[in-house]
């Protein structure tokens, strides 16, 4: 089931913003490991995934894939595309412990459920959190409202902006 999505407010982040944020979070996760791998839940998970594992020197990445959103912002059924290989799951007592998952972003929590119930020792990790998955993730760096929709730097571009002298568009 889609739920109804239409955030009344926007959180744009650029390239440098998300870089900088996502850094921050393997700063503060950096004393929480060792952690021998990071599961990463693509696709948003992709791109924080590469900073943390240059910054805290972890080479073994393996990934999930999840898709829930399929109409842009409206969440629904959600479909693991791929799991996390045995290998990495069998890792320190096959509960994901040593392991760092990592994601842009929580919203409702029901992806990051999902990841928890096949990992549920794993460090989980998001740059950007709402509310209702906050209680899900044990470290984010930045917290927005529900009713807040987060753009992030893939999903933008550059684009001409009427002077503000000439009044709103439309
Ligand atoms: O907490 P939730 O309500 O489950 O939402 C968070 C998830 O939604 C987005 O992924 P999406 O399924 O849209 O796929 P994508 O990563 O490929 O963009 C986002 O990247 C998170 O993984
Ligand atoms: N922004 C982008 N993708 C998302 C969001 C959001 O606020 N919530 C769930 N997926
Ligand atoms: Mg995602």
């Amino acid at each position: 089931m889609s739920e109804p999505t239409s955030p009344e407010k926007i959180f744009p982040v650029s390239w440098d913003q998300f870089h900088r944020d996502a850094r921050a979070l393997a700063w503060r996760i950096s004393g929480d490991g060792p952690f021998e791998a990071i599961v990463c839940i693509t696709r948003g998970g992709l791109v924080p995934a590469a900073v943390v594992s240059r910054e805290l020197g972890i080479r073994l990445i393996e990934t999930i894939c999840i898709a829930s959103r399929h109409n842009y912002r409206d969440q629904g059924e959600l479909m693991i595309l791929k799991q996390v290989a045995k290998d990495v799951v069998d890792k320190a007592g096959g509960k994901g412990a040593g392991v760092l998952v990592v994601d842009d972003l929580v919203d409702t929590g029901k992806t990051a459920s999902v990841v928890r119930d096949i990992l549920p020792d794993a460090h989980f990790a998001t740059v950007y959190a709402k509310p209702k998955g906050r209680p899900l993730v044990d470290t984010f760096i930045t917290e927005v409202s529900q009713d807040t929709w987060i753009y992030f730097p893939w999903d933008m571009g550059l684009a001409f902006q009427p002077p503000i002298a000439k009044g709103p568009v439309g």
